[in-house]
């Protein structure tokens, strides 16, 4: 690469990151620059952004940002896209590894038809709570995936809901960091319908983290502690297994673009 800032751009079932290389830990990857990065029209325009980290001791590290510039715990899709990333560079092989997060490190398997699967650890249910968007409310699930999510299983379709012009409301004493909240129909035993609107971004065609929330909050609806599901999302479909002390997310991952970013333009934020 020239001088500037190396960037791939890449997605897992349409949720989509900028994946940042930084082994060394030199990019003073502010909140302002990760704004800049996710935004539409004035950056390349992402849910979020996956700094690549090699840790002194440890594995591989995913530094995940959100769209805001906030920090997050953890995030399933961007877990396939960084694996997928760490694969193509001959980082990490084809097959089993270990990456680390915020939440803790995890065990993945990239297999060779692109999928990958994550052990995303326990899906906690950890109470109930209720949501409104808009004129209508929802009662949903708090799970807590590394991340917070208040899962809602609904008859209303997820098609009508109006995700753009509404903001999910939700209970700070449940959630004193925000939270993910899916709205999920049943479409039949193990095959589920989501979408999400994600803590620190809005909107999004799928939220990894989100389906095993999904998973999980239909599950205690209908009194198991185990299972699995498929879940279509707006960017493609998943697989989610939940078992008694962890869960596992397996689904596509796509690396799309490697370029560099302007030194000047970064310089400048
Ligand atoms: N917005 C989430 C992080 C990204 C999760 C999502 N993109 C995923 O694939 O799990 C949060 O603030 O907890």
């Amino acid at each position: 690469m020239g001088v500037g800032v190396e960037f791939l751009k890449g997605h897992g079932t349409e949720n989509d990151f900028v994946v940042l290389p930084d082994p060394d830990g030199l990019l003073d990857l502010t909140e302002e620059r990760v704004r800049a990065l996710c935004d539409r029209q004035r950056g390349l325009g992402a849910d979020g952004v996956l700094r690549v980290v090699r840790p002194d001791f440890g594995p591989w590290f995913m530094d995940y940002r959100n769209a805001d510039g906030s920090i997050a715990e953890m995030c399933g899709n961007g877990v396939r896209v960084f694996v997928r990333y760490l694969v193509s560079e001959g980082l990490i092989p084809t097959g089993e590894s270990t990456i680390g997060t915020r939440a803790g490190q995890r065990h993945v398997i990239a297999h060779e038809d692109g999928t990958v699967t994550v052990d995303m650890g326990p899906a906690r249910v950890f109470g109930t709570s209720s949501t409104t968007l808009g004129a209508a409310s929802f009662d949903g699930v708090a799970v807590d995936v590394g991340n917070p999510h208040l899962a809602c299983v609904t008859t209303t379709p997820v098609a009508t809901l109006d995700l753009l012009r509404d903001t999910p409301e939700f209970d700070a004493a449940v959630f004193p960091n925000g939270v993910n909240v899916e709205y999920v129909n049943v479409l039949g035993d193990g095959a589920l319908r989501m979408r999400v609107h994600e803590r620190g971004v809005g909107e999004t065609r799928s939220c990894g983290t989100g389906t095993v929330a999904a998973v999980a909050s239909w599950l205690h609806g209908t009194g198991q502690r185990t299972g699995k599901a498929t879940v279509d999302v707006p960017g493609g479909q998943v697989s989610v297994v939940i078992e008694e002390d962890t869960s596992t997310l397996t689904g596509p991952a796509v690396l799309l673009a490697r370029g560099e970013l302007d030194q000047a333009w970064w310089d400048a934020l």
